[in-house]
């Protein structure tokens, strides 16, 4: 008899939605479950990474815990994720459940296909695509047209092709899922709960779940044992790119900006907002020195919400210098940015 599959829930949901947050309170409530995690995210300043690590849950030790930062894990199947995957199944004892973290642009189309390859197939299994969204910013429309700047594009250029690339992968990552997690509950009204939850089931043409929650805060009992098996059942997920054998991320881009030491935490935080208003930088993230402090500043920035608090003390052996990561669509005027960041403007 073949030894029992082990469930892996795939958590995705676009740039800031509180996927981290999500999975951070899984451990932390799943009970003596022996859990591993696979973390994707852009750039290597590994800042998830270090808020899961920091967890310090027994059935969710370090070595468990993998990063992958060379890019969308949708994009680096073979190369990345799936020797990765070997790694952890191999553990002993073997994890008992595996969370993947994509990244925030990350497609979960060809990641649950990767569950089809043969030597994956009678290890692992699906067990359910958990897509957390971020209410206020889909209220806020922020992942549709406007159409008065599709129309401005469309008289100046009416060959244009017009396609919005937020919103392909918010509902390639709505069209995954086997939950829909409405997320950051604390700033919507019931009202509002109840007519994004009707916009999202209308939107998704198959029967799924969707809770409302706050800080991620679904009990990992609702979380893990979906059984949805989702890598037998791709084709009722359909994906803006199912008619390519490839797709990438071209739309998108992200770089990293060091910053030197910083007065006071508030400084750092209105030039995060500065560059979220000027420039419509998606996320930014990471840490930062400040002056006289000997706690690490972790900043997070999401739109024009900006979050900081300390994390952890500077090592003695690290260069006080910050690290954040900012992502935005393509065209970001780098340079203004970072002199904005840096504090030079
Ligand atoms: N107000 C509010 N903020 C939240 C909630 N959940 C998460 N956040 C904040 O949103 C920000 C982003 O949360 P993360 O959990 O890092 O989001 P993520 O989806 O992992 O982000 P990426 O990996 O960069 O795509 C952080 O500042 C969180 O503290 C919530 O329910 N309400």
């Amino acid at each position: 008899m073949s030894a029992r599959k082990v469930p892996v829930t795939i958590v995705t949901g676009f740039l800031g939605a509180g996927k981290t947050t999500l999975v951070r309170h899984a451990i932390e409530t799943a009970e003596g479950r022996r859990l591993a995690l696979i973390v994707n995210e852009f750039g290597d300043v590994g800042v998830d990474g270090t808020i899961l690590r920091s967890c310090g849950i027994k059935n969710c030790p370090e070595e468990n815990i993998v990063e992958l930062t060379n890019g969308c894990i949708c994009c680096t199947v073979a190369d990345d994720f799936i020797p990765t995957l070997e790694t952890l199944l191999s553990r002993q004892p073997a994890p008992e459940h595996i969370i993947i973290e994509t990244s925030g642009l990350a497609l979960p189309k060809p990641l649950v296909k990767a569950f089809e390859w043969p030597d994956i197939r009678n290890r692992v299994t699906v067990d359910g695509v958990v897509t957390v969204v971020d209410g206020p910013a889909v209220k806020a429309g922020r992942f549709v047209d406007d159409p008065e700047k599709v129309a401005a594009q469309r008289a100046a250029d009416p060959s244009v092709d017009h396609e919005n690339p937020l919103e392909e992968v918010y509902e390639d990552q709505l069209l995954c899922a086997d939950l829909v997690v409405l997320n950051k509950a604390d700033l919507l009204s019931d009202d509002d709960i109840k007519t994004l939850s009707d916009e999202i089931k209308r939107s998704i043409p198959r029967a799924i779940k969707i809770v409302a929650a706050r800080e991620g805060q679904v009990p990992a009992g609702v979380l893990l044992g979906l059984s949805a098996a989702a890598e037998d059942d791709l084709a009722a997920r359909p994906s803006h790119h199912d008619n390519e054998a490839e797709h990438d991320h071209d739309d998108f881009e992200t770089f990293i900006v060091d910053v030197p030491e910083v007065a006071t935490p508030d400084d750092l935080a209105s030039r995060a907002k500065a560059i979220a208003n000027a420039h419509d930088v998606l996320r930014v993230k990471g840490y930062a020195a400040i002056g006289g402090k000997p706690m690490r500043l972790l900043l997070q920035g999401v739109g024009e919400r900006v979050d900081t608090r300390y994390e952890r003390a500077w090592q003695p052996d690290e260069a006080r210098v910050g690290r954040l990561v900012v992502i935005g669509q393509k065209g970001l005027d780098r340079d203004a940015i970072v002199r904005t960041l840096t504090g030079e403007s």
